[in-house]
């Protein structure tokens, strides 16, 4: 049940049990008040009816007591003898008055003024009754009222001989009145049975001579043990408890009442009191209840915004945990998941699934020389050009580093993933711009299709990274589809770490050389020794696929010195042999750079071979330079002091400007094949080109032009005054042997000038 249903509920239960109880004692205190009225009223009738019928007895026995001596002695002397006897009531209070038998006023026991009585007052009946007549009231002098009781006489012959009275005053009878009892609306009262009353006192009023109708009046109340029942008095109207009760003997009846309200006042008072103290009470209680239910409502609003916090929280961890914080891609393992599910479904359909890997070219080089922020920047950019690049119930997700993966879910054959590809790849290609600078990034795409390349998520995976990694051999900016074969291939990566350390000693390493050529005129200036390794099962490995390795596991060092000492003693070789002197340029990995003995070893190698310094030069990227500015010139100034020439390496990938080139005096920039590869088409790579072949002639520096393939890009780089170029459109990478019959037939047919 909701809180503010359950206290309403509860409120209208408290206060239901609460009213319930006060009408009860309500009810039981107006029964009490009531009964205790009842009895009151009953008392105080029985009181009043002993006190009036022993007033009347006494009455009664006087003027029986006066008739009998009235046969005896004249009727004063009656009077005198009793008087004095002390058999007469106190004539203050009681007058006693003889008549004769025509009506005539014989004697009184007082001097009072009370007029003699009229007929209608003693009635006729006094004649022959035996019993006391009780006469209706009269009005005294004095504005009271007098009551007469009376009865006949007779002579000695038993004639009527007249009529003794006993006149009393009427307040007499309702002297007993006790306003502290009785309060100031009670009656007290004596009422004939005729109707008429003989006297009535409410309060202090006295009153007499009303007429009633008796019969209907006495009604209910004729029997002695009637109780007090309330009624409406009908000579003034007023609710009390009456009780009327008939005397024996005489023909009257009394008359008792309590005001009904005067005697229910205390009840009413105590109820008032119920009322207000259980309104109180209600009141107190809806307070309370409202109170906690708004605070039970309160405390419900906090749960509930508690719990809605550990939900949002809850989702924000689970985002957390399922997304890459930098990209708000899908990470590795959201997208191993949905990967997972994907697979299923299309197996359920029957239909395929495009998986393509893709890693960033030169990421490592922006973010070695941009710092950090830059390279996060770069990878945000990334993500939004690839999820604009593709549909969007494609998955999109960042495995890490700058790896990611794009999920086409629905497609029926290979080709579908080709435009898609190359929109990503031209999407990635498009500027940058960053720190203020514009650069260019490139991307390699591996594809892999399901379930053809692979029935798991780890086999999918792991063919696209390889068909990526071919991607990047073939040059990098490119898309790649897995293939049986390539897979070969990157068994045989795996395989060449472990014969890698073996491979030296085995001496399994050889070096090829690749001509440098005179743009002008095509003759060889030089040679960059280019590392193979004769794997004795593999046959020839290339350098990306373990110098690498050899970098991670720090054989570069070992492997350099050889490096070094080989190509220098071929170079001295050819010169004895009678070839001439040409430059013999040797690639220095980012380890071998800060090698505190690279210095030592250079020396060493030339000293043992007898090559002269100025033949030699050294290639380092624009990365490994960047990295160190302070280091890298002092280990460049120490190669200059030696006479050995400083080439850079893949220049424009990297960010160096003219005025670190003049610091680093470097002696050639090796444009990098990355530019050259789209020049005649890409406007771009044209003026990149053409701008850093005026930087390095502005400096004086030679400048060499990188993978040169074709006669279009040779001739593009010749018009723009390109000092020198390297690449299959001169020779590919030769051996010692293969690179000695070049230079001789150079030799023997002289290049046109
Ligand atoms: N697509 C294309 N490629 C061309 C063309 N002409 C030459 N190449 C290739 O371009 C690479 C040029 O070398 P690099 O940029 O210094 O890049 C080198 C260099 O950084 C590194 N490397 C090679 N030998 C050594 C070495 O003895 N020591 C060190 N530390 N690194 C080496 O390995 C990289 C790759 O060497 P290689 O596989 O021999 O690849 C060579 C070469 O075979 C062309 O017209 N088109």
């Amino acid at each position: 049940m909701e809180p503010p249903v359950l206290f309403t509920a509860l409120t209208l239960v408290v206060l239901a049990v609460l009213w319930a109880a006060t009408f009860n004692f309500i009810t039981r205190e107006r029964e009490t008040a009531h009964q205790t009225a009842a009895a009151l009223a009953a008392d105080v009738a029985d009181t009043y009816e002993a006190q009036v019928v022993r007033a009347l007895r006494e009455i009664d026995q006087t003027l029986k007591l006066v008739g009998y001596e009235l046969r005896r002695q004249p009727p004063q002397q009656v009077l005198d003898d009793l008087g004095m006897q002390g058999l007469l009531p106190p004539p203050m209070l009681f007058t006693i008055e003889i008549t004769d038998a025509g009506g005539g006023l014989l004697v009184r026991n007082n001097d009072s003024d009370i007029p003699q009585a009229k007929a209608d007052t003693v009635p006729e009946s006094v004649r022959s009754a035996q019993d006391m007549v009780v006469g209706l009231p009269q009005r005294t002098g004095h504005d009271e009222w007098q009551l007469r009781f009376a009865q006949g006489y007779r002579d000695n012959q038993g004639r009527f001989a007249g009529v003794v009275s006993v006149l009393v005053p009427a307040a007499y009878f309702v002297s007993g009145y006790e306003p502290s009892v009785m309060g100031n609306s009670g009656v007290l009262g004596m009422i004939g049975t005729d109707g008429i009353f003989r006297v009535k006192r409410t309060g202090e009023a006295i009153s007499a001579g009303d007429a009633l109708d008796y019969s209907a009046l006495a009604q209910e109340d004729v029997d002695a043990n009637s109780p007090a029942s309330v009624q409406s008095n009908p000579w003034d109207n007023t609710r009390r408890y009456t009780i009327i009760r008939k005397l024996y003997q005489y023909p009257l009846a009394i008359v008792v009442g309590l005001s009904e309200k005067e005697q229910l006042a205390g009840a009413h008072e105590t109820v008032r009191l119920y009322i207000l103290r259980s309104a109180g009470a209600s009141l107190f209680l809806i307070i309370i209840f409202t109170l906690l239910g708004w605070l039970n409502w309160r405390l419900q609003q906090e749960r509930k915004r508690v719990m809605e916090e550990r939900i949002e929280h809850a989702k924000q961890v689970e985002y957390l945990a399922f997304h890459d914080s930098l990209t708000d891609l899908p990470n590795r393992a959201y997208f191993s998941h949905l990967l997972t599910e994907n697979m299923q479904r299309v197996h359920r359909y029957e239909r395929h699934l495009a998986l393509l890997f893709l890693d960033l070219d030169r990421f490592k080089t922006i973010n070695d020389s941009l710092g950090h922020d830059a390279g996060d920047e770069l990878l945000r950019e990334v993500a939004l050009r690839l999820r604009a690049s593709v549909r969007e119930s494609d998955i999109v997700a960042r495995l890490g580093g700058d790896e990611f993966v794009v999920l086409l879910p629905e497609i029926s054959e290979a080709e579908q993933v080709v435009p898609v590809a190359e929109k990503i790849l031209t999407a990635v290609a498009k500027p940058f711009e960053l720190v203020g600078q514009e650069f260019r990034v490139t991307v390699s795409v591996g594809i892999t299709l399901y379930p053809g390349d692979g029935r798991d998520e780890q086999t999918l995976m792991k063919n696209a990274d390889v068909a990526m990694y071919h991607a990047k051999e073939l040059g990098k900016n490119n898309f790649q589809f897995y293939s049986e074969a390539l897979n070969t291939n990157s068994l045989e990566r795996l395989s060449l770490e472990s014969s890698l350390r073996s491979a030296l000693e085995h001496n399994e390493f050889r070096l090829y050389y690749q001509p440098k050529r005179r743009m002008s005129n095509g003759e060889v200036t030089g040679m960059e020794a280019l590392l193979r390794w004769e794997h004795p099962e593999l046959g020839l490995v290339l350098p990306m696929q373990f110098i690498p390795l050899a970098e991670e596991n720090g054989l570069i060092i070992p492997l350099g010195r050889w490096v070094f000492k080989t190509a220098c003693q071929q170079n001295v070789t050819w010169q004895q042999q009678g070839y001439p002197p040409l430059t013999i340029a040797i690639n220095l990995s980012a380890r071998q750079f800060i090698d505190e003995h690279l210095l030592d070893d250079i020396k060493l190698a030339l000293k043992e071979t007898g090559m002269d310094p100025r033949l030699l030069e050294v290639e380092i990227t624009e990365s490994m330079v960047m990295r160190d500015l302070q280091q890298t010139i002092q280990i460049l100034q120490s190669l200059k002091q030696m006479g050995v020439r400083v080439a850079i390496d893949d220049f424009g990938t990297g960010y160096s400007s003219l005025s670190n080139l003049k610091q680093f005096s470097v002696d050639t920039i090796k444009i990098d094949g990355s530019f050259i590869q789209d020049i005649v088409r890409s406007q771009e790579d044209q003026g990149l080109t053409e701008a850093i072949i005026a930087v390095g002639r502005s400096l004086g520096l030679t400048v060499v032009a990188e993978g040169v393939e074709n006669s279009d890009q040779f001739e593009f780089l010749r018009r723009h005054f390109c000092d020198e170029f390297q690449g299959f459109y001169g020779n590919e990478p030769l051996t010692a042997e293969d690179f000695a019959q070049v230079v001789w037939k150079q030799a023997n047919q002289p290049v046109p000038d």
